[in-house]
């Protein structure tokens, strides 16, 4: 088909009731890119992120994910598609609290059906710096430390694309730097794909772009975005949204 993006959404609302989170939305990720998407609370950020990661299903339009169009698998095709070409880095973690650093690197691999290997995860882990926490629990590590545990279990099975849900959220500043440091290697070094919802200018100057969600639709883009033109950008939509 030609086409550069590895995520694209054609014309994608999703309604609930008759509420509708996010309205015709058309929009594509090239291969290599990072994309922060930001927009006031309620602008429908989560929905769109769903949406495009094959987690939620779109009332209507099309996603088309490395080439798979979504909408037309059923759900257990969707699940195994999440599995084997999207990772996930949350706010939260989500790591499993009973599992090891290790254990929850690996676990991918396992759903996957796949035997870990050892230098694998290890090699994962090195990644992130933390190889000689290997054997600890999640509840042994920072904040920091565990949010880089879910970028290795995140790119452990190697996605062709990795959603951020607020990833640095929870974070404080040093630490918030060192993870978008990560994802911005995973698309300088690896040619991977990123993209992240995120609240914070200085976050999304990170990224190649920026897009900005207002009431379910696309107010806008920022390429080379700095942190001082994104907050400025975001003031407006605050008064944009205010005034309809
Ligand atoms: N499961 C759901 N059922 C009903 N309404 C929902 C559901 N999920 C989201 N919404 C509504 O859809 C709209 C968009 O929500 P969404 O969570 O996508 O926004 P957001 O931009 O991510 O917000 P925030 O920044 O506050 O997390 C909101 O009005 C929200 O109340």
């Amino acid at each position: 088909m030609g086409d550069n993006n590895v995520v694209r959404l054609d014309s994608v609302s999703k309604s609930y009731g008759r509420l509708v989170a996010i309205d015709d939305l058309s929009i594509g990720f090239a291969r290599g890119t990072f994309t922060a998407v930001m927009g006031p609370s309620g602008s429908g950020k989560s929905t769109f992120l769903h949406c495009a990661a094959g987690l939620d299903r779109p009332t209507s339009g099309r996603v088309v994910l490395d080439g798979v169009e979504v909408d037309a698998l059923d759900e257990k095709a969707r699940t195994v598609l999440r599995r084997e070409r999207v990772g996930f880095v949350f706010q939260a973690f989500n790591l499993l609290p009973a599992l090891t650093v290790v254990e929850n690197v690996a676990l991918p691999l396992r759903l996957a059906g796949r035997a870990p290997r050892r230098e694998e995860v290890m090699a994962a882990l090195e990644r992130v710096g933390l190889a000689d926490r290997a054997r600890h629990r999640p509840a042994e590590l920072s904040g920091g430390q565990q949010q880089r545990v879910a970028i290795a279990r995140a790119l452990i099975a190697r996605p062709a694309v990795v959603f951020g849900d607020e990833p640095t959220g929870a974070l404080d500043t040093r630490t918030a730097l060192e993870v978008l440091a990560l994802l911005r290697a995973v698309v300088d070094r690896d040619g991977g794909t990123a993209v992240m919802v995120t609240h914070d200018p200085v976050a999304a100057a990170h990224a190649d772009r920026v897009v900005f969600l207002a009431d379910g639709r696309i107010a806008g883009e920022l390429a080379a975005p700095t942190a001082a033109a994104v907050a400025e950008r975001m003031t407006h939509l605050g008064a944009w949204e205010r005034v309809r």
